[in-house]
């Protein structure tokens, strides 16, 4: 089986890093994956970026391992009208939704080992009346059907030096402390304890808990929150059997040897997450959604407009989240793949 990546926006650096991989399937010692998305956008990005690309086009997500070696696979599913790099058309937003549902039902069927997504370009969705914040969000929502039931989405970023998620996602800094639960803390620190376990061999996991204020409130003088809200989920967590350490200041948690303490980090809101993890690893950065009933990662940078037929969008990133993903792949089934150490 192979991982199917859908092919993000096609104005942007999706497809270029998508032919990146491909080209560099060997050496990368990437799993097979296949592009859902349109064979004329990566034919065209191709020929702009000069590099001969045999592709070849697929109807079922079986061929694509047998194809691999000499030619990207694609499963059609062909954009409205044509992609120009650099300037997104949200006429192309529903091919580009439709790429992602169908990674995920393919996922869902057995028939695909993983999702791995490129990027998106959010605002370009939400003109399109796109409902949901990112992908993140959007796959807990497919999630939820298939499952029935309400599923909280995790968003864990992971490089060499960190691995680090937001206990809230995409919402207004303003919206933070509204959204901001024990409930919501302890649920996202069970799910990452439970899947460093099962996806990442970490035998037991040890999280670190941000504060959400400076100093972590400095004892309540600069905000209740951390020992309302945090404290008492990290004492929730340690009583569920987590190894837990928190409330800790957010500024001095990421210092080499503070990260050396623990194997994952929880923060209260996006920026506190992700500047340390795309600062201290952009290329080799992960973005891998835990919680869900199949396996999700991404590169950790967005669409590039600016980059997107220029050559000069490095691969890196998608290649770590397909290796990943793959690995995750084999952890799951318990096989060998490409990418394993
Ligand atoms: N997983 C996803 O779908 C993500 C989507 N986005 C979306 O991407 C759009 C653009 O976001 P930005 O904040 O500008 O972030 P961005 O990641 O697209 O770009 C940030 C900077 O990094 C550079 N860069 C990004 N990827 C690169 C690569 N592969 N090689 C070399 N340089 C690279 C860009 O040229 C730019 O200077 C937004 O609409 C955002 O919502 C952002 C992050 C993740
Ligand atoms: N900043 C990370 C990001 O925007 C990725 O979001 P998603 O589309 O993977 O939910």
């Amino acid at each position: 089986m192979a991982l199917a990546l859908s092919m993000g926006d096609p104005a942007g650096i999706g497809p270029d890093i998508a032919i990146g991989a491909w080209l560099q399937r060997r050496e990368a010692d990437i799993a097979a994956f296949f592009v859902i998305g349109d064979p004329a956008v990566l034919r065209d990005r191709a020929a702009l970026l000069d590099v001969e690309l045999p592709l070849i086009e697929i109807e079922a997500a079986a061929a694509a391992d047998a194809h691999f070696a000499a030619a990207l696979p694609v499963l059609p599913v062909r954009c409205a009208r044509p992609a120009r790099p650099g300037q997104p058309n949200t006429d192309n937003a529903s091919a580009t939704i439709e790429a992602i549902r169908q990674a995920v039902r393919l996922t869902l069927t057995g028939d695909a080992d993983g999702v791995v997504t490129a990027p998106i370009a959010k605002a370009v969705l939400y003109d399109a009346g796109f409902l949901f914040p990112g992908h993140t969000e959007f796959l807990a929502a497919l999630a939820a059907e298939h499952l029935r039931r309400t599923v909280r989405p995790v968003m864990l970023l992971v490089n060499s030096q960190l691995k680090v998620a937001p206990v809230t996602i995409h919402i207004p800094l303003k919206e933070v402390t509204g959204q901001l639960t024990t409930e919501a803390i302890v649920e996202t620190g069970q799910i990452i304890a439970r899947e460093l376990k099962a996806r990442f061999g970490i035998a037991a996991p040890r999280l670190a808990v941000s504060g959400l204020n400076p100093h972590a409130g400095e004892s309540g003088a600069l905000g209740d929150e951390d020992g309302e809200i945090v404290l008492p989920a990290v004492r929730q967590l340690r009583a569920l059997g987590v190894q837990a350490i928190g409330p800790l200041p957010a500024d001095t948690m990421f210092h080499p040897e503070a990260r050396a303490s623990y194997d994952a980090a929880v923060c209260m809101y996006h920026d506190q997450a992700l500047i340390p993890a795309k600062t201290l690893g952009f290329h080799d950065g992960v973005n891998a959604t835990l919680g869900l009933p199949f396996i999700r990662t991404s590169p950790d940078h967005g669409t590039a407009f600016s980059l997107a037929g220029s050559g000069d969008a490095r691969p890196d990133s998608l290649i770590a989240a397909l290796r990943l993903a793959g690995q995750m792949a084999a952890a799951q089934s318990g096989r060998r793949v490409a990418g394993d150490a």
